[in-house]
């Protein structure tokens, strides 16, 4: 069997005059080497792209971080200036993507921007600014022109016991980094909490009754998939899902 194909998401950005759609290469290796997987960039195209011919396709999707902020206006809030930069392009295609990806089954790992993705997708809302929000702590990346110092580890995690989490990881805490100014608000009807910060921030969820696999996370464990073992474990664990899953569908179809 060949391995398991993960479909990526892409941030829309301008480049030379022209516009790309784009994922951070860290994903990219983090999806070849932590879950052996093979890479397939889905374009923001939003309508454009048939999403059950996609999905038809692939084993696994995996939904990047990125800088910008998912349109409040897809949780019932008002978007600002501040507030963004906003990618509407990239909203109108993963909302709908990681709604249909949970509703089949297909193995989802999401990833800080895409952990907010399927929590707006799936019904709930997100805080914003969370660093002036009393009782709450400053979960933004540290000012650096270094990527390993912008990505460092920052603060400890409280596993959900009996959670998917704690499976897949066999540990009660673990140490993550943290690199965003949002936060997930009220969680969707079906969103569950796998992980919270000291400050209450929630950090992993999960859909509850998924017919597949589901791990969402507010931190990155692609920037240390190769050196941290709980970074590892997760790309593994999603790798390992992606490749039960695209077994199952070859079963079916003889
Ligand atoms: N914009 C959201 C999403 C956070 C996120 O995905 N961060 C990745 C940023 C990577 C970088 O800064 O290089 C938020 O801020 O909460």
């Amino acid at each position: 069997m060949t391995r398991p194909l993960i479909l990526v998401t892409a941030d829309v950005k301008q480049i030379d005059g022209y516009r790309w759609h784009a994922a951070p290469s860290t994903y990219l290796r983090a999806v070849v080497s932590g879950s052996n997987g093979i890479p397939v960039l889905l374009p923001s195209l939003g309508a454009e792209i048939v999403l059950d011919d996609v999905l038809n396709e692939v084993d696994g999707v995996v939904a990047t971080g990125s800088r910008s902020n998912v349109n409040p206006e897809l949780y019932g809030k008002m978007p600002t200036e501040e507030n963004g930069p906003y990618d509407p392009d990239r909203d109108a295609t993963t909302l709908p993507l990681l709604r249909r990806a949970v509703e089949r089954g297909i193995p989802v790992f999401a990833i800080c921007r895409g952990m907010q993705e399927l929590n707006v997708a799936m019904g709930g809302t997100l805080l914003t600014e969370i660093q002036t929000l009393e009782g709450r702590k400053d979960h933004r990346a540290p000012t650096s022109d270094s990527q390993d110092e912008r990505f460092r580890i920052a603060h400890p995690i409280d596993i959900t016991k009996g959670s998917h989490l704690a499976e897949i990881l066999g540990e009660t805490t673990v140490e993550v980094n943290s690199l965003h100014r949002q936060a997930l608000g009220q969680l969707g009807p079906s969103v569950i909490v796998e992980a919270t910060a000291e400050d209450g921030t929630i950090e992993a969820v999960s859909v509850k009754d998924a017919p597949g696999y589901i791990i969402a996370t507010q931190w990155h464990p692609e920037y240390w998939v190769h050196s941290d073992t709980p970074s590892k474990r997760l790309f593994e664990a999603f790798g390992e899902a992606a490749t039960a899953y695209k077994k199952n569908k070859l079963t079916a179809k003889r």
